[in-house]
């Protein structure tokens, strides 16, 4: 029989530290359902990130980031990529700490960068000079990002399947995420 997944797996970190892409692969490998608070946040609205943006503003988004997490958090244990801005706010760190277990993905500014400098999906990076305002974002948000659970590394060259490997192992690893008949 196979282990039960007892914790939703909340992907966080950085805009291009592959939060969405290796959450989706990680509940393939896990055969659970795959949710991205960004992606649930456009479908409510029927707007994109950049329309809500640019529309209501970010403390509009935020808000109802907040929202959409808690609900998410309330179903049956799955795989939860948010966004790179979620993991900031205090109270969602403590719904997300009631109910799941988080992974920083991190990864070196010259990795995130090459992942997100050719999309313009991301409203915060829409500024004269978009590397230096990922390193501002990176220097100011790592400490709360330092606070999820667990920790995994992304590195250049790493395929999306190595690297949600390594995140399997570290959840694997972690007391209490899953229980496995003896
Ligand atoms: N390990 C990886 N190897 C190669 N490409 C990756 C890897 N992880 C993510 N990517 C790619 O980098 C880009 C950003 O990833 P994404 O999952 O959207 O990041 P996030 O959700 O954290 O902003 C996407 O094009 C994605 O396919
Ligand atoms: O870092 C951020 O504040 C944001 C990251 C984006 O998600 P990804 O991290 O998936 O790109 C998205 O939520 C929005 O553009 C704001
Ligand atoms: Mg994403």
């Amino acid at each position: 029989m196979a282990c039960r997944l007892e914790k939703t797996v909340v992907m966080v970190g950085m805009m291009g530290a592959g939060k969405s892409a290796i959450g989706r692969a990680l509940a393939e490998r896990l055969g659970v359902p795959f949710l991205d608070s960004d992606a649930e946040i456009e479908r409510a609205a029927a707007m994109s990130i950049s329309e809500i943006f640019a529309r209501d503003g970010e403390s509009f988004f935020r808000r109802r980031e907040t929202e959409v997490i808690r609900r998410l958090l309330e179903g049956a244990p799955c795989v939860l990529s948010t966004g790179g801005g979620a993991f900031l706010s205090e109270r969602n760190r403590r719904l997300i700490a009631e109910r799941g277990v988080s992974v920083w993905l991190d990864a070196d500014l010259d990795l995130l960068w090459a992942r997100v400098r050719n999309k313009d999906t991301r409203p915060l990076l829409r500024t004269d000079n978009p590397r230096e305002t990922l390193a501002t974002l990176q220097d100011q948000r790592v400490p709360s990002y330092a606070e999820a659970t667990l920790r995994v590394m992304a590195e250049e060259g790493l395929s999306i399947e190595a690297m949600t490997q390594r995140v399997l192992e570290a959840i694997r690893a972690h007391e209490g995420v899953f229980t496995c008949p003896a």
